[in-house]
């Protein structure tokens, strides 16, 4: 039962030991373990990690509480040892609650959503990587393949990752030897990213810091090298930009190089005047050319930061180098291996129940015949599809417990009192099991996101896999996008079963191995062409 403190204090919790307070009982599956104590301790209550003190929130009607009615105060992220030390802050993922952050947010959201529109640049790419994806396990199957899944999610996130490079350079990376090198660092970073996080919470680990930070800076150098040319490109470039406009779906950097010239515009007097005046496109390239005849001899970094400087009095006060660096960086962290855990998982879900793969497969047929690849267009008359990975993410959610949270100033949250900066951790995966919101929770129906007409409906409040109010993610749109594109292509090509009749009955192995996600079992799968 919960313990409501009358004094306001925080909430209590599990007792930990010294220096590691509670780390070493949360075990190997911190989600259950958290969902466990909150039968004792209730829906809120507070743990150690270390010496830092750490508020959980458990099932969906705190977490809603919490960061949909209380938002703003639950909205900041604590300073994370090795994401701050590549991300500086800036960006999203790092950033603190701030009006850097909103601006940046309203940004990527706005620039994002446009790829998901009907024939965006993302889905026809998409597309464009899926076949050549599909031609390589062809050819493969002829040689009697197996995959492990750990082959079967490179392979996903190597699509997920050229997606993001058509999103933030406009185009796919066509040099292998170049990918294949990016990819070894994204997946190096992420494997030391999930190492540094005891750095967050025993200081000792830090001494290995060096080591793992060294890794993990070569990628955000590399990205940044990206970037830079990217930029040298445009400035090079200047006079053919256009006007933004809203059904004008281009790449991040441009679209972030635009707001930057649209907010000098706005600033400086005469360029606003003539930018107000009818002839839009004419006092746009004005500005261009004043901007290419001023600073043609300085390097593009340059540019962007004394357009910033500039720009000080204007609605876009924050732009600058750092923050388009952080949230490239930002897009890869969050875009792409979330995105291959989720489908490796439905993969899995459709290897285990094959009945439910027949039907996924004669709605697959039904709607688009053996040859057709999926479109856009096609997606909402594939309601059994959706309802498949909906109930995916639902059981697995690939982050069970969401990144580190922090409170943006004191609050009084049902009766207890949360100072400022304090760690917040909300397990999602108790909210998407929440009994009080599933019927047969640990059950895999995908059923029940079906009305009686078939129809696909996601209304449920306690289904969060992309997380609630002011942190949500901003890439649902797009994830859901390609994740429908890569499972419905996979799935009318090839039959996915089991290679091993032992791993099928394991019910173990559907647990997941915890780690930064709630990543897919070790066994492998028999791809069968149909
Ligand atoms: C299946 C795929 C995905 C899942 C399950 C997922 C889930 C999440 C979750 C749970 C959060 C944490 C929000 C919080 O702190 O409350 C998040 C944040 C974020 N996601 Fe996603 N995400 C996915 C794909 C993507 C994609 C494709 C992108 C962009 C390319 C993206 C960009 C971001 C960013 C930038 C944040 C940080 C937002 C912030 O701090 O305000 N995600 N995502």
């Amino acid at each position: 039962k919960p313990r409501e403190n009358k004094n306001l204090s925080v909430p209590s919790g599990p007792r930990g030991l010294p220096l590691l307070g509670n780390i070493l009982q949360l075990g190997d599956r911190p989600h259950e373990k958290m969902f466990e104590w909150s039968k004792s301790y209730g829906p809120i209550f507070r743990i150690y990690l270390g010496s830092e003190q750490v508020v959980v929130l458990n099932g969906a009607d705190i977490v809603r509480e919490a960061f949909i009615e209380n938002g703003e105060e639950f909205a900041g992220r604590p300073k994370l040892y090795m994401i701050h030390a590549t991300l500086k802050g800036k960006g999203l993922i790092s950033s603190p609650y701030n009006s850097d952050f909103n601006e940046h947010k309203k940004f990527l959201q706005s620039s994002l959503n446009k790829f998901g529109r009907r024939r965006s640049s993302l889905e026809v790419n998409c597309l464009q990587t899926i076949r050549e994806t599909l031609d390589e396990y062809r050819e493969r199957i002829d040689n009697n393949f197996e995959y492990t899944n750990k082959q079967m999610r490179n392979n996903i996130s190597r699509i997920a990752s050229q997606n993001v490079l058509t999103m933030t350079f406009g185009t796919r990376m066509h040099d292998k030897k170049l990918f294949s090198h990016l990819m070894d660092l994204i997946t190096e970073n992420f494997e030391n990213t999930a190492v540094a996080a005891a750095f967050n919470f025993l200081p000792i680990t830090r001494m290995f810091k060096t080591f793992i930070l060294r890794n993990v800076l070569r990628c955000s150098e590399f990205l940044n090298n990206l970037i830079s040319e990217k930029l040298e490109e445009y400035h090079e470039d200047m006079d053919q930009f256009d006007l933004p406009s809203e059904k004008y779906e281009s790449n991040i950097i441009e679209c972030y190089l635009k707001e930057l010239l649209n907010s000098v515009c706005l600033y400086d007097k005469t360029i606003a005047e003539s930018f107000y005046a009818t002839d839009r496109s004419a006092s746009y390239n004005f500005l261009s050319r004043r901007l290419t005849e001023k600073r043609r001899s300085s390097l593009s970094i340059e540019l962007v930061n004394n357009m910033n400087k500039i720009r000080r009095k204007s609605r876009y006060m924050s732009f600058s180098f750092d923050h388009l660096s952080s949230i490239v960086q930002d897009l890869f962290i969050a875009g792409t291996e979330t995105i291959s855990t989720s489908l490796n998982w439905a993969l899995i879900y459709a290897a285990k129940y094959l009945d439910y793969q027949d039907k996924l497969v004669a709605e697959i047929e039904n709607v688009l015949g053996k040859e057709k690849l999926p479109t856009e267009s096609d997606r909402s008359k594939l309601n059994f599809v959706q309802a498949f990975l909906n109930e995916t993410m639902r059981i697995i959610s690939a982050g069970p417990i969401l990144v580190p949270r922090s409170t943006t100033r004191d609050v009084v949250f049902r009766g207890y009192k949360i100072p400022e900066n304090t760690f917040i951790m909300a397990n999602i995966w108790s909210c998407m099991r929440d009994p009080n919101y599933w019927s047969e929770p640990n059950e895999f129906r995908p059923e029940r996101f079906l009305d009686q007409n078939g129809n696909f409906v996601c209304k449920n409040p306690a289904m969060m896999p992309f997380s609630i109010g002011k942190r949500a993610c901003i890439g649902e749109n797009i994830a859901r996008l390609q994740m429908y594109l890569i499972f419905t292509s996979l799935l009318q090509k090839f039959h996915f079963s089991f290679a091993n009749d032992s791993d099928l009955n394991d019910e173990k192995l559907m647990k997941g191995i915890p780690g930064v996600g709630l990543s897919p079992p070790h066994v492998s799968l028999k791809l069968r062409l149909r």
